[in-house]
């Protein structure tokens, strides 16, 4: 199944690919750094930046775009997405920006065209609240944060 998301094109987008998927099966569309071109955006240690990306999106209604760090990245660079994942609204026409955050320990530059992050497109559920005096009962009941403990052999499957 694919689903069309129209995008349009900023100015300085001009000449960059659009997002694609780097594998056949790939979750996410690779989503490219339009800073402008030998100027690099440079995030010193825990340095943050809204890393543009040139493109504005249509997402359907129904859907929302995920933008999510990529792994090598994170690993290799101490670079994630601050707010992951960043939540772009299908009504949202701004431009797609990519919140990124150096915790690593040097200054990492982003260069025009890197891949910075990736975009999921998803389905979301809305829902209606309905304001009711007694929850249903469960078994779990307000156990939470680390009630079941830790100790993976204490859980049967
Ligand atoms: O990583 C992100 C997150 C958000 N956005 C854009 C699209 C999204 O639809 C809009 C608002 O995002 P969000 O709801 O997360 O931010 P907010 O602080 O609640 O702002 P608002 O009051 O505009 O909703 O900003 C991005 O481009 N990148
Ligand atoms: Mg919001």
């Amino acid at each position: 199944m694919s689903i069309a998301v129209p995008v349009q094109l900023l100015p300085h987008g001009a000449g960059l690919p659009l997002p694609s998927y780097a594998t056949e099966g790939a979750a996410g569309l690779d989503l490219i750094a339009a800073v402008p071109e030998g100027e690099p955006l440079v995030l010193a240690p825990l340095g943050r930046a809204a890393v543009p990306t040139g493109l504005c999106l249509a997402v359907p209604a129904g859907f929302e775009a995920q933008v999510r760090p990529r792994s090598g990245l994170a690993l290799k660079n101490g670079i994630t997405v601050l707010n992951a994942p960043g939540t772009v609204d299908s009504d949202y026409r701004g431009e797609v920006k990519v919140l990124l955050v150096n915790l690593g320990a040097e200054p990492f530059a982003i260069e025009r065209g890197m891949r910075i992050a990736q975009m999921v497109v998803a389905p979301v559920a809305r829902v209606t609240l309905e304001e009711s005096r007694d929850l249903e009962k469960t078994t779990r009941g307000n156990g939470g944060f680390g009630s079941t403990g830790l100790d993976g052999r204490q859980i049967s499957r």
